[in-house]
């Protein structure tokens, strides 16, 4: 779902169920619509892109030379800087305007996803090593490196063709599984960076400027996961024969490929990737020179999205931002608690977040991680039990109204019990009835607003209305109202954590889809037509506050699958309430 630096570890289960119901319309790519290529002087298609920017396109250089004075204003609205702790980080450098496109740029390097799922590791589908469309393992080969291409007219690029002809190739009469052990496209995201030694030397020594924590990663367990998905792998299958090729060529395809510097450059993907998912729903990881250098906050202010043909990516101002403020994504899930943020960051970041939200116990009044205190033996208790310090992995949590104090290990184990629960019923497709029970259940321990119960709660939304014996029609109005009632909560969750909705735009568009449905539902059930009008009114500006947050996920599949969806929603909406006034003016 929404896209970002996460990998397998982002919490798939917190998916809004309803995109796997939407998950087979339109499928067509998406360009970065929103900047001109029109000379801004004469209106003329134009190719000359300012160098600083490349944002704005000029016929020829006297009209950009014409244009400087006003372009100027706006060209390159943000800087570099370094300091100890960040590293590089960027900083607005004028005051800039919520969805205003800040940059623009050409990737580093682009390759198959870094991580591939359970699922996609014993897949006999898989990208086309040349283009990234899905292909049938074994159907077309690549008549050179025997690798699997989409169809036999593909082109592959021809170095990394030349490495990767270099392997035996799978053993014969392989099943699946010995394919796959073979074919492992996870592995060529290193090989691209190393080919740009070779093809593309700047962008090399962009490549080796950036973060790669590599001291840090020694001994850990990323670093030996990486030592023999891809450093050994590599070397094994291909690299081992680049020696004997250069004494045959008399010179060297790749001049550096030692193992020290391929965990380099694994540290350099950990720290920087950037997931890039096509109209296909294939996944891709990229490095970018600049965008690569925002840093983390835990309420980001940026946005960004990228073209389904270039792999360009524009970073957009998510909500109005001030001269001089740090520009700022976020690398995690922002709806698990501050622990399990931190930890992540931790391990695969290698950096403590002390951001506003983590320095708060309540993270911004949402109490995400917030348990319920029990009392003691002697008195039940309605407190809330929050950590003293946020920042630190082994403090006490402690009740806001009576002197309870509990140990981290105990809220840890209570956490990680409960996920279990909760990723195995979600898992299974739960009914309403079964997700209400694990609801009271947690909720006698955790506060309402903890994030497994937010994950409940959105998979309940989505199945109330929906369900069979539980469409919007078939609810009774106390069923009806917990819907609505649900959705609000929610609502006032996601917006706490992400005013703008910047990070939660599906989330935020499934809450409002689900109010509006459920308003809809409740002034069908009205008899008094001025007022069934009133609620459907309200319905109409859930959907267009829906409308307005989905477009920063313009570029993700289920963001356009959605807005299919909710444009659909608003005709038969608009239907609806014209029947009905056309009915209250006939009465
Ligand atoms: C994607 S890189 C960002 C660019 C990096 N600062 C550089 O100099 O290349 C991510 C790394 O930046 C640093 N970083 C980013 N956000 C941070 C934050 N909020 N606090 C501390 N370090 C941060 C961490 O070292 C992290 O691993």
């Amino acid at each position: 779902m929404v896209r970002h630096w996460l990998h397998t570890l982002v919490d798939d289960t917190l998916m809004p169920k309803q995109l796997n119901l939407l998950k087979s319309s339109i499928d067509h790519g998406l360009r970065i619509g929103m900047l001109s290529h029109d000379c801004p002087v004469c209106g003329v298609a134009a190719t000359r892109a300012c160098t600083r920017c490349k944002m704005v396109r000029y016929c020829d250089g006297e009209h950009q030379k014409q244009h400087w004075p006003q372009h100027k204003k706006s060209c390159k609205p943000y800087r570099e800087a370094v300091d100890e702790q960040l590293g590089r980080y960027l900083v607005a450098t004028q005051d800039l305007k919520a969805k205003q496109i800040i940059f623009v740029e050409d990737p580093i390097v682009v390759g198959p996803k870094w991580y591939l799922s359970k699922t996609e590791k014993t897949s006999i589908i898989v990208p086309c090593v040349a283009c990234y469309t899905p292909c049938r393992l074994g159907k077309h080969l690549c008549r050179r490196c025997r690798w699997p291409v989409c169809s036999a007219n593909c082109v592959h690029e021809s170095l990394e063709c030349t490495v990767l002809s270099l392997g035996q190739g799978p053993a014969a009469k392989s099943d699946t599984r010995g394919l796959r052990n073979y074919y492992r496209e996870d592995a060529l995201l290193v090989l691209k960076c190393l080919l740009l030694q070779r093809q593309a030397p700047e962008r090399w020594a962009a490549l080796l400027q950036m973060q790669s924590h590599e001291e840090e990663r020694k001994g850990t367990e990323l670093h030996q996961e990486v030592e023999k998905r891809i450093v050994s792998y590599l070397h094994r299958n291909f690299l081992h024969r680049l020696n004997q090729v250069a004494k045959h060529c008399k010179e060297r395809l790749i001049s550096e490929y030692e193992p020290e510097l391929i965990h380099r450059i694994c540290g350099i993907i950990e720290t920087n990737y950037m997931v890039i998912e096509l109209a296909t729903g294939v996944e891709l990881s990229g490095l970018f020179r600049n965008a690569c250098m925002m840093e983390h906050d835990c309420q980001p202010n940026c946005y960004f999205q990228f073209d389904n043909l270039t792999h360009q990516i524009a970073v957009h101002a998510g909500c109005d931002i001030k001269k001089g403020e740090h520009l700022k994504i976020t690398y995690t899930n922002i709806l698990w608690g501050t622990h399990m943020r931190q930890h992540h960051l931790g391990m695969t970041k290698h950096f403590n977040c002390r951001c506003a939200r983590c320095l708060d116990p309540t993270e911004f009044g949402s109490y995400v991680s917030a348990l319920r205190c029990l009392g003691d033996v002697n008195k039940t208790c309605t407190g809330i039990q929050l950590p003293i310090d946020p920042l630190n992995e082994h403090t006490q949590w402690k009740c806001d109204t009576c002197p309870m104090v509990v140990e981290t290990a105990y809220v840890t184990g209570l956490q990680t019990h409960m996920s279990d629960d909760v990723e195995k019923l979600l898992a299974g497709r739960p009914t309403a009835s079964q997700v209400e029970l694990l609801l009271a259940r947690l909720s006698q321990m955790l506060h309402p607003n903890h994030f497994h119960i937010f994950n409940l709660k959105h998979t309940l939304i989505q199945l109330y209305g929906y369900e069979v014996g539980l469409e919007l029609a078939s609810l009774s109005d106390a069923q009806l109202d917990r819907k609505l009632r649900l959705c609000d909560e929610l609502y006032d969750i996601c917006q706490r954590l992400d005013p703008h909705s910047i990070k939660l735009a599906i989330y935020v568009t499934v809450i409002l889809i689900e109010m509006a449905h459920a308003l809809e539902q409740q002034a069908n059930r009205q008899s008094e037509q001025t007022q069934a009008l009133v609620i459907l009114e309200k319905a109409r500006a859930r959907l267009m506050e829906a409308h307005e947050v989905l477009e920063k996920e313009h570029d993700s599949v289920a963001g356009r699958k959605l807005y299919m969806k909710l444009q659909k929603e608003v005709f038969e909406l608009d239907k609806l309430m014209v029947a009905q006034s056309h009915d209250r003016h006939t009465a």
